[in-house]
């Protein structure tokens, strides 16, 4: 599927950084959106319906899934989560960003709908620092933190199949690496397209 904005896929292993990195991406950048995804996880402490989440009962997701309401889910960490259609579809074909942050599996099945689409995968400094980061988060029980570090070692090693692989060992270079990948896809694509169009029409080069 082409769509006039870009869609940009952001996954890491859990606590590699990529909630924090995508939020201060959408504080500097306007013209970007995150999709809301839905899951079968229970709410987090600080977690508000259809801010993080939609958050939703096994049934109904499966309902979802039957009536092809998803472009894309997995199972990951024992939940469901999935991409709506509703999440993402209208914002792309008004020619608008999306930013998508959803694991591996979700990925590969959206690059295989949305083939422009920008594969970023975040990894952090060392397996040390990724528990450090987990455990200073303190939002998961040690049980829930022993089945993610695990999970991640099977999880980084789909980095390879990413367009871009950002590590995220100082938060601010991180971050600039991402806005690098962003504006570089809007060189090639949409709105850079788009100006250069109405530039060429006043030069009379079309
Ligand atoms: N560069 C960094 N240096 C130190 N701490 C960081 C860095 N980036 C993020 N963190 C911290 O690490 C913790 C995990 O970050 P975050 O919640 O963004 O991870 P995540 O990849 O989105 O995890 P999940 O998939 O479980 O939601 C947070 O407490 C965050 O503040
Ligand atoms: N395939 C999808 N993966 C998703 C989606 N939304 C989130 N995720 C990924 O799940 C894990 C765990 O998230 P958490 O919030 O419970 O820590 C993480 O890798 C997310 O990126 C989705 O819609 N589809």
């Amino acid at each position: 599927m082409d769509t006039p904005g870009n869609l940009f896929v952001v996954a890491a292993p859990s606590g590699a950084g990529k909630s924090s990195l995508v939020k201060a991406l959408l504080e500097l950048d306007s013209h970007l959106a995150v999709s809301i995804s839905h899951t079968t996880r229970p709410p987090r402490g600080q977690e508000v319906e259809g801010r993080e989440y939609h958050f939703i009962e096994e049934p109904t997701f499966r309902d979802m899934v039957m009536e092809g309401a998803f472009f894309e889910w997995a199972e990951v960490h024992g939940n469901l989560y999935g991409t709506s259609r509703i999440a993402i579809e209208q914002r792309l074909q008004d020619g608008e960003d999306v930013v998508l942050e959803i694991d591996w599996q979700g990925a590969l099945q959206i690059k295989r709908l949305f083939p422009n689409a920008v594969l970023i995968f975040i990894l952090p400094p060392s397996w040390d620092e990724l528990l450090q980061r987990l455990q200073r988060r303190g939002e998961d029980p040690p049980p829930v933190i022993e089945t993610r570090m695990a999970n991640a070692r099977l999880e980084v090693a789909q980095a390879k199949h990413f367009d871009y692989v950002v590590i995220n060992a100082v938060f601010e270079t991180a971050l600039f690496d991402l806005k690098a990948i962003v504006h570089a896809q809007r060189l090639k694509y949409s709105r850079l397209r788009r100006s250069k169009a109405a530039v060429f029409r006043a030069l009379h080069l079309d």
